[in-house]
């Protein structure tokens, strides 16, 4: 299977690094002057087997293309080079919901690219840890068995074990919806509301993550699963997750630098909206969408989801 990966932020460099081991890798990105080290991803020198280009076409000539593009991006991506990617394996790995559209990923590939078949690669793994090289588990989606199989093997290496699930719905809202939740962590955290309240978010965050994921087709157990679960686990839990330290720096009121990807402020404005459509209950992301934009303070926004009506667990 020849792969070219679109995309060289630290997660499209870190997969490349990942994937050299199986053979040659086509990194492809729109500004890679700096060489064989991404200062996206620092310290990682590419390995022999990674070739980078900013030509796009020669990046096509793979039958594999795995998109690593953050998921705001993607759609205009798409619109500029849809009908130029048909026709091939399309794996996604970027985790959150088009915020005009209010679609995840697949449906944008799916629309852009009729003759494609779509997949999506997502689950707990930092990029650094990729790149570094450290035992990484993650979830292969594919609505096509026969081709989730086949992509399954093609993109395991000694280090990257992936399983396999054809509810490409589930693994898809579970990656876009933690990085919500994670945002809500960071800002319990970062007011100092303590480790107790973090709990708190973090199982009611999976409550509404799993209540409006099944509500749009997922099956219950994808959401238990890595794309689900496990990365929400893991972006709540850890300063490396920018989503938990864009919480965090809005709950202790801190600096941050707005060019860093944060993919759950424009996903919870995206929920908000989705949810307000389907009439579901959703209020930790319609907070941190509220506190993204600064239309609420962190000590509203805390007793706003303490006071809301004592209901069953
Ligand atoms: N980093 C991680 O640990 C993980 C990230 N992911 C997911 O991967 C996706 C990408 O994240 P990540 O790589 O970390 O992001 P980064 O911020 O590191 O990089 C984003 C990359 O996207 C490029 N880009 C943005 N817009 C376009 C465009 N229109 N055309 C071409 N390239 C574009 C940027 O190019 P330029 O430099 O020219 O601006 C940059 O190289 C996200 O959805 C994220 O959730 C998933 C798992 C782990
Ligand atoms: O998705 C990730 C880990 O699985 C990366 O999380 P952040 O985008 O929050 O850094």
């Amino acid at each position: 299977m020849t792969i070219s990966i679109l995309g060289a932020g630290a997660f499209g460099t870190a997969l490349a690094v990942a994937l050299s081991a199986n053979g040659p890798v086509t990194l492809w990105g729109r500004s890679i002057g700096w060489g064989r080290e991404n200062p996206r991803l620092p310290g990682v020198t590419l390995p022999a087997p990674v070739a980078v280009t900013d030509d796009l076409g020669a990046a096509l000539a793979a039958g594999t293309l795995l998109l690593a593009l953050p998921a705001q991006a993607l759609r205009p991506f798409l619109d500029d080079h849809g009908p130029a990617l048909d026709g091939r394996r399309l794996v996604n790995t970027a985790k959150g919901i088009d915020l005009d559209r209010l679609t995840g990923p697949a449906q944008l590939l799916a629309e852009a690219c009729p003759a494609a078949t779509i997949a999506t690669l997502t689950g707990p793994s930092f990029a650094a840890d990729i790149a570094r090289g450290l035992p990484t588990a993650l979830t292969l989606a594919c609505a096509d068995a026969e081709t989730g199989r086949a992509l399954q093997h093609a993109l395991s290496t000694p280090v990257l074990r992936l399983y396999r699930t054809t509810d490409l719905t589930g693994a898809e809202l579970g990656g876009a919806l933690k990085n919500v939740i994670a945002i809500a962590a960071g800002v319990v955290i970062g007011a100092g509301l303590g480790d107790s309240a973090r709990a708190a978010i973090i199982t009611r965050g999976f409550a509404e993550m799993t209540r409006l994921a099944t509500r749009l087709g997922a099956r219950p157990e994808t959401l238990t699963g890595l794309s689900g679960l496990g990365d929400l686990t893991l972006t709540c839990t850890s300063p490396q997750s920018r989503n938990f330290r864009f919480g965090h720096a809005l709950g202790a009121a801190a600096d941050w630098d707005a060019t860093t990807t944060v993919e759950g402020a424009a996903t919870a404005r995206a929920v908000a909206a989705l949810a307000a459509r389907l009439g579901e209950d959703m209020p930790i992301a319609a907070m941190v969408a509220a506190l993204a934009e600064g239309r609420v303070s962190v000590d509203k926004a805390a007793d706003m989801l303490m006071t809301r009506p004592l209901k069953e667990e």
